[in-house]
């Protein structure tokens, strides 16, 4: 077993993100990082992780913590208020009090939906993750953004609430499907457009490679998307300016996300998402045409999407973008690249270089891979 220990945030709400193989054979390495005086935790998973959380659970009771394990409908149709108020409602009726804990364990899905739980009982008690897709380990179990949907739009709903330790074996990667490992080097990615080259470089030289779950590239590529986030969220935990750059790509992403009802893979949809806003960024005087095709080369190289062939219509999509958390009242507001590596703000674009923007991304074809 090897362990590289990436710590985040300052004081009282600084904690670790274990990245490294075989962490989770043995199970207790997730009960060690509760606080002290844990007497019960509620571990939420999916069904295709309900082996690992049964492990998870038997190693808290054998340290005297009752586990009570919690199924979730897979993938987004966990990040609901229906599912989220039957975790509240299980809180209830097992009696967890404020010194109690959550354990999340899954992809980005299941980590956002108990982080929000975990920020919401009780107004906060203390949350494990153990992220078990690529995504969640280099993004959504760290940094302490949790939440939900709403019919309205993505994520409309959650809280800021710091996990107190994020445990990232990528030994279970080795059973997750190639679409999803894909889509989680997209937000690997988008962390060496905004601030780390190296990544760009890493991925560029074999595609192939970054790719193999097994693999020592991976691993680097893991380790340097943690810190790209670790220290973002450590200057700027509420996201009152530096962390939107972990943003870049989102606000296309989201709309394609909820246009398409969720068939599209968040990571999928932030590729596309990439290149939406480095056109944008193209035309609006920021990035160069040779930037943007390198976009379009690195993603491609990685089996992700480039372009947007859904049934949303142009109209949808703008409106989508709208509620996009950036947004300041009318105004829409991009992360765009003044190069690579150097995020700035774009805000309130011409409508022409919206749709013209869209254009370039749209494509006649099926390019997204719906689940
Ligand atoms: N909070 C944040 O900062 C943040 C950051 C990025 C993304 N997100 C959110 O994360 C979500 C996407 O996460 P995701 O891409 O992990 O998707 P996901 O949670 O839907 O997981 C993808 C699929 O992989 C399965 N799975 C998980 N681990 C597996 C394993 N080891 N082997 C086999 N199958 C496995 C899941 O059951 C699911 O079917 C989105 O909702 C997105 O908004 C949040
Ligand atoms: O951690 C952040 O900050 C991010 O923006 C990371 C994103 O990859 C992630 O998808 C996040 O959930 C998006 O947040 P939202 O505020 O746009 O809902
Ligand atoms: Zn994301």
């Amino acid at each position: 077993m090897s362990v590289t220990t990436i710590g985040v945030g300052t004081g009282a709400a600084a904690y670790d993100v274990l990245v490294g193989r075989g962490l989770l054979g043995d199970p207790s390495v997730v009960t060690r990082l509760l606080p002290a005086g844990v007497s019960r935790v509620l571990v939420v998973h999916p069904e295709p992780m309900a082996a690992l959380a049964r492990r998870l659970g038997d190693a808290a009771e054998q340290a005297g913590v009752r586990a009570v394990l919690a199924a979730v409908p897979d993938a987004e149709s966990a990040k609901t208020a229906e599912v989220a108020a039957g975790l509240w409602a299980r809180l209830g009726q097992e009696g967890f009090t404020r010194t109690d804990a959550v354990v999340g364990v899954g992809g980005g899905t299941v980590t956002d939906l108990a982080g929000f739980v975990a920020a919401t009982w009780l107004r906060g008690v203390a949350v494990v993750q153990v992220p078990t897709t690529l995504l969640a380990m280099v993004d959504a179990a760290v940094g302490g953004k949790t939440g939900i949907n709403t019919a309205e739009g993505k994520n409309l709903v959650g809280a800021f609430h710091e996990p107190v330790g994020v445990v990232c074996d990528l030994d279970v990667l080795t059973t997750l499907p190639p679409a999803d490992l894909a889509a989680g080097l997209a937000e690997v990615v988008k962390c060496g457009f905004v601030a780390d080259a190296e990544i760009l470089r890493l991925v560029e030289q074999d595609p192939a490679d970054a790719a193999d779950p097994a693999g020592e590239r991976l691993r680097e590529l893991v380790e340097r998307a943690v810190r790209v986030k670790a220290e973002v969220v450590t200057a700027d935990l509420l996201e009152s300016s530096l962390r939107e750059v972990l943003n870049y790509g989102h606000t296309f992403g989201h709309a394609v996300e909820q246009v398409e009802g969720y068939t599209w893979r968040h990571g999928e949809a932030v590729a596309v998402g990439m290149v939406f806003v480095a056109e944008l960024a193209r035309r609006t005087g920021h990035l160069s045409e040779a930037d943007v095709a390198r976009h379009r080369a690195v993603l491609t190289s990685l089996g992700l999407p480039t372009a947007y062939a859904g049934r949303g219509s142009w109209e949808a999509l703008r409106t989508a973008m709208g509620r996009d958390k950036k947004t300041r009242g009318d105004r829409l507001r991009f992360v765009v690249l003044d190069g690579l590596g150097r995020p700035t703000r774009l805000e309130g674009p011409a409508e022409a270089d919206l749709e013209a923007s869209y254009a370039a991304v749209r494509a006649e074809s099926p390019a997204g891979r719906p689940r």
